[in-house]
């Protein structure tokens, strides 16, 4: 039988993704298909899929149906399922906007993490161009210690939630995380029982820090949504910032390998995330052709 789907390839800030338009949920995708699409020798080659699904088509997202008619069927690179993609999230809705499915404006998005809110502006046309904004909702921040370690030392790091879990390491080089070909260690593991993503984080200047990310089930990645949310916050807490507080709202650039991502937190706790969200190819692929080259 033929399993031939139609693709497209896309990044935010080079995280990127297979896009895989499916909206009546009738692709098979197992864990192993993805993580072949995702092999960067041997398949397409991306940090993870977005299988674009209408929520009344899935069961995760039927409960969201009304307020969302799109779900976000988010996979690492690995196969595994996460909560949240925030680059993956706004490539998502340069895809629908683009294939004409929605207009301009604010487009609610349901993911495993909730129902986001994405800006796109009306400037745009049905360009592949131009900055897209998501709500991401609030982080929170679980308390206690943790640590992790990469390269032989070990750093305290910031719980972080944005829906999906964060250890945000400060540490005065980027270089000291070393290679980051394997994840980091971290403790407590109870800390994160579904494994972490992990953020090492440099001052480049007032509210300007530089980022690398090891992502749970991707890797190194070129850029993250999520992690640079959870690193701005982190770096305004460290920082004696607390919006809540100020009834001010504050905003971070966070560079990461890939490009620039801003993050403004605002008194409600509520996190706004804008970069670039790029479509730059599309196209069939055979399924049942692709195969992971291991190690
Ligand atoms: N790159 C994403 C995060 C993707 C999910 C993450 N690897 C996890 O497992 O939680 C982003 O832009 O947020």
């Amino acid at each position: 039988m033929s399993t031939r789907i139609a693709f497209l390839k896309g990044h935010g800030t080079e995280n990127d993704f297979v896009i895989v338009p499916d909206p009546d949920n009738v692709i098979d995708l197992p864990a192993a298909a993805v993580a072949a699409l995702c092999d960067r020798r041997a398949g397409i080659g991306a940090d993870g899929v977005l299988h674009v699904v209408r929520s009344a088509s899935h069961p995760e997202a039927l409960a969201m149906a009304a307020e969302a008619e799109w779900f976000m069927d988010y996979r690492n690179g690995d196969g595994s399922v996460a909560e949240m993609c925030g680059n993956g999230v706004r490539v998502f809705a340069r895809y629908l906007r683009r294939a004409g499915y929605v207009g301009a404006g604010d487009l609610a998005v349901a993911t495993r993490g909730g129902v986001k809110t994405v800006h796109i502006a009306k400037a745009e046309g049905a360009g592949h161009e131009g900055d897209i904004t998501v709500g991401m909702g609030k982080a929170l921040l679980p308390g206690g210690d943790v640590t992790v370690t990469a390269a032989g030392r070990t750093y305290p790091a910031l719980n972080v939630n944005m829906g999906n879990p964060h250890a945000v390491a400060f540490v005065d080089d980027l270089a000291e995380a070393g290679d980051l070909f394997s994840a980091p260690a971290y403790a407590p593991e109870s800390a994160y029982p579904d494994g972490v993503n992990v953020e090492f984080v440099v001052d480049r200047a007032p509210r300007h820090v530089g980022v690398r990310v090891h992502e749970r089930g991707s890797g190194e990645t070129r850029s993250c949504g999520t992690g640079a949310c959870a690193v701005a916050v982190a770096a305004a807490r460290r920082d004696g910032v607390d919006p809540a507080l100020t009834g001010e709202p504050v905003t971070y650039t966070v560079d990461l390998p890939g490009g620039r991502l801003t993050v403004t937190e605002h008194p409600d706790g509520h996190v706004d995330l804008t970069g670039a969200a790029v479509i730059i190819a599309e196209g069939e692929v055979e399924l049942a052709g692709l195969s992971v080259i291991s190690g």
